[in-house]
């Protein structure tokens, strides 16, 4: 089967109102081929406008969520609440919620269910550290991150979630990773999703990469057999975005 392209932008802490409406006129403006899947995950203030004036061939994520509908939980935003002001998507499991706030991949599993239950889809992110990578484990840290999740939804679930593999060495770093490092542990956890779930997750299932991406290297890592796309951080938030999401033209 063909995996429909998916190009993800994740704006993390940034934007101003006057800011995002230049970016969103770039961005409503562009060419882009029209077999990508386009996501833009914006902070939980901004979305109602992204949402009401960014083009609607592109959908709008938050970037994390809590496991509650509603209820006394100072701060929190639920998944519920997120779809109700336009997003489809969320985020979650990103190395900064791993590791600069500390949440546990049993905790991104139980959001995952929320989320999928709220009726968004989901953008899982998994991904080692440099220590582990150099330590050689790299795919157990991966795979120990999917199995929180495999454990917790069901196989159908599966049809709305999209995996971004992001090495936190390469986050926001310049140091991309190589187009064969890449496809390397891309084809790893698709095989880890077929052992752990099914032939059939693992054949349908999106595996995008992340980290360092940019308008220039993104073609040749999209050109490898198992990486189905990209999410973007820095290069999110400029024109070039648009040369991402245009990697396989
Ligand atoms: O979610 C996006 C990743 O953290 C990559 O960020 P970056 O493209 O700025 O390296």
């Amino acid at each position: 089967m063909t995996r429909t392209f998916w190009v993800g932008g994740n704006w993390k802490m940034n934007g101003t109102t006057a800011a995002i409406k230049d970016l969103v006129n770039t961005f409503n403006a562009g060419s882009t081929a029209s077999d990508v899947e386009v996501v833009i995950g914006a902070p939980y203030v901004y979305i109602p406008l992204l949402a009401d004036s960014l083009r609607k061939d592109w959908a709008v994520a938050g970037e994390n969520c809590y496991v509650k509908p509603s209820g006394a939980f100072t701060g929190e935003i639920s998944p519920e609440m997120l779809a109700d002001v336009g997003a489809k998507w969320v985020i979650l499991g990103h190395s900064e919620r791993r590791n600069v706030i500390g949440e546990s991949s049993e905790f991104t599993a139980q959001k995952v269910v929320k989320a999928l239950e709220a009726g968004l889809k989901v953008v899982l992110c998994v991904g080692e550290l440099l220590e582990e990578r150099e330590a050689g484990t790299t795919q157990t840290v991966v795979n120990s991150q999917l199995d929180a999740v495999i454990k917790t939804i069901k196989e159908a679930d599966w049809v709305n979630i999209v995996i971004a593999y992001e090495p936190v060495w390469a986050i926001g770093t310049g140091k991309v990773a190589t187009p064969d490092q890449a496809q390397e542990v891309h084809a790893a956890i698709r095989e880890y999703l077929k052992i752990a779930v099914s032939s059939k997750v693992a054949e349908e299932t999106r595996i995008t990469y992340g980290g360092s991406v940019n308008g220039k290297n993104c073609k040749e890592t999209a050109q490898k057999p198992d990486v189905d796309g990209f999410l973007v951080g820095g290069a999110s938030l400029k024109p070039e975005f648009i040369d991402i999401v245009n990697a396989t033209q």
